[in-house]
C-alpha cells in the first residue's frame, strides 16, 4: 500500500496591524481631544493564498471551510471570548464584511493578538479593539478602505469620536460628529444590538446578512502638533469602570459659565501642548475642566 499522502501545508499572507492605547477627554475636551499612547493591541493575521470556497451562510458550513482561529496574549487575554461571532475584533471585521456583500470570513484564517492595553481602565481599550477590527475587515475583504470610511464604521460601533480617531491616526487629535441629515442621523444612531447583534444558536442563513451600513461622514478629526518636550504619562486605576456609568453621572445641561469656562481652556490647550518650549503654568491652567472631571470624581475610590 503506498505511504499516505501528507496534507498540503497552507501557504499563508501575513499582515500586521497596529493600535495605539489612547487617553480621552483631555482635559476640557470631554469627547473632543484624544491622545494616541505608547501602549499598542497588535494583530498578526495569516490569510491562507489558496483556500476553499466560503459557504454560502455562516450557519451552513462546508467541510473545507474553517472559521477563523484566534490567539490572544498579554494583558486580560484569559478572559476575551475565543470564538469570531463573540469576539469584539472578528464582529466588527464581520460587520465591515457584511456591509460589502461579504456575507462571511475567508477560510482558514488565522489571527493573533498580543495585547497590552488593559481592558476597563481609561486607556481605550474597546477604541482600540474596534478600529483594529474595521482594520481586518478591509483587510479580509481586500476593500482597501480610506481612513474616513473605516471612522464610520468605528463610530457606528463606538459612538464617542475621541478614542477612536487617535486609535486610526495617532498623535493628538481632535474631532466632532457631523451634524447629519435626519435619515443619516437615524442610520448612524441604530442600536449596537443591531449593529454588533450577538450571534444566536440557530441562526437561519438570513442572519446578520443584511447590517445597517454607515452613513458618509458621521464624523472628522484634525490632528493638532505636539511639543517634542511634552510625554504622556498615564495613571491607571486598580479597578474597572464601565463607560455607560461613567456616562450615566453627567448631567444633560451645563450652565453658560461652565461651557465657556472649558471652551476658553480648550482653545488655549489645543496651541499651548504643541508650543515649544511648553509653558508648564499654561498647560496646567488650560487642562482644567468643568464638563465630567467634577462629576465622575464620586466614582474615583481612594
Ligand atoms: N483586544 C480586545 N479584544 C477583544 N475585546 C476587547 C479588546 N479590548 C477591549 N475589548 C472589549 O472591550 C471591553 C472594555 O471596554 P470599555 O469598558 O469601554 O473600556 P475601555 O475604557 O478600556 O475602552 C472589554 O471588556 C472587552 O469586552
Ligand atoms: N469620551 C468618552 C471616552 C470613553 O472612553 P472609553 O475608553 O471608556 O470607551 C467618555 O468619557 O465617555
Amino acid at each position: 500500500m503506498p505511504p499516505p499522502v501528507p496534507a498540503p501545508t497552507p501557504a499563508y499572507r501575513h499582515y500586521a496591524i497596529h493600535v495605539p492605547a489612547t487617553t480621552a477627554n483631555v482635559g476640557p475636551g470631554f469627547d473632543v481631544a484624544g491622545i494616541a499612547l505608547s501602549l499598542s493591541l497588535d494583530l498578526k493575521v495569516a490569510i491562507p493564498t489558496t483556500v476553499p470556497s466560503a459557504p454560502s451562510s455562516p450557519s451552513v458550513p462546508s467541510d473545507a471551510y474553517t472559521l477563523p482561529v484566534i490567539t490572544y496574549s498579554g494583558l486580560d487575554s484569559t478572559t476575551v471570548p475565543l470564538s469570531p461571532y463573540k469576539n469584539l475584533l472578528t464582529r466588527v471585521a464581520l460587520y465591515v464584511l457584511r456591509c460589502h456583500q461579504i456575507p462571511t470570513f475567508p477560510s482558514g484564517v488565522l489571527i493573533h493578538a498580543q495585547n497590552n492595553i488593559p481592558f476597563g481602565r481609561g486607556l481605550g481599550s474597546s477604541g482600540a479593539a474596534v478600529i483594529a477590527g474595521v482594520l481586518l475587515g478591509s483587510l479580509l475583504g481586500g476593500l482597501e478602505l480610506t481612513k474616513a470610511r473605516l471612522l464610520d464604521f468605528a463610530l457606528m460601533v463606538e459612538r464617542h469620536p475621541d478614542n477612536v480617531t487617535a486609535a486610526l491616526v495617532g498623535g493628538f487629535v481632535g474631532s466632532y460628529l457631523s451634524s447629519l441629515s435626519p435619515t443619516d442621523l437615524a442610520a448612524s444612531s441604530i442600536p449596537l444590538a443591531e449593529v454588533l447583534p450577538e450571534y444566536p444558536e440557530d441562526a437561519g442563513p438570513e442572519w446578520g446578512a443584511h447590517p445597517p451600513i454607515p452613513p458618509r461622514g458621521i464624523g472628522h478629526y484634525v490632528r493638532f502638533g505636539w511639543a517634542k518636550e511634552v510625554r504622556a504619562v498615564a495613571v491607571m486605576p486598580r479597578f474597572e469602570l464601565a463607560t455607560a456609568l461613567a456616562r450615566g453621572v453627567l448631567p444633560e445641561v451645563y450652565t453658560r459659565k461652565d461651557l465657556v469656562f472649558n471652551l476658553q481652556r480648550l482653545a488655549v490647550l489645543t496651541t499651548a501642548l504643541a508650543r515649544s518650549p511648553p509653558d508648564p503654568e499654561l498647560i496646567y491652567e488650560a487642562m482644567k475642566d468643568r464638563v465630567h472631571q467634577p462629576y465622575r470624581m464620586k466614582l474615583v475610590r481612594t
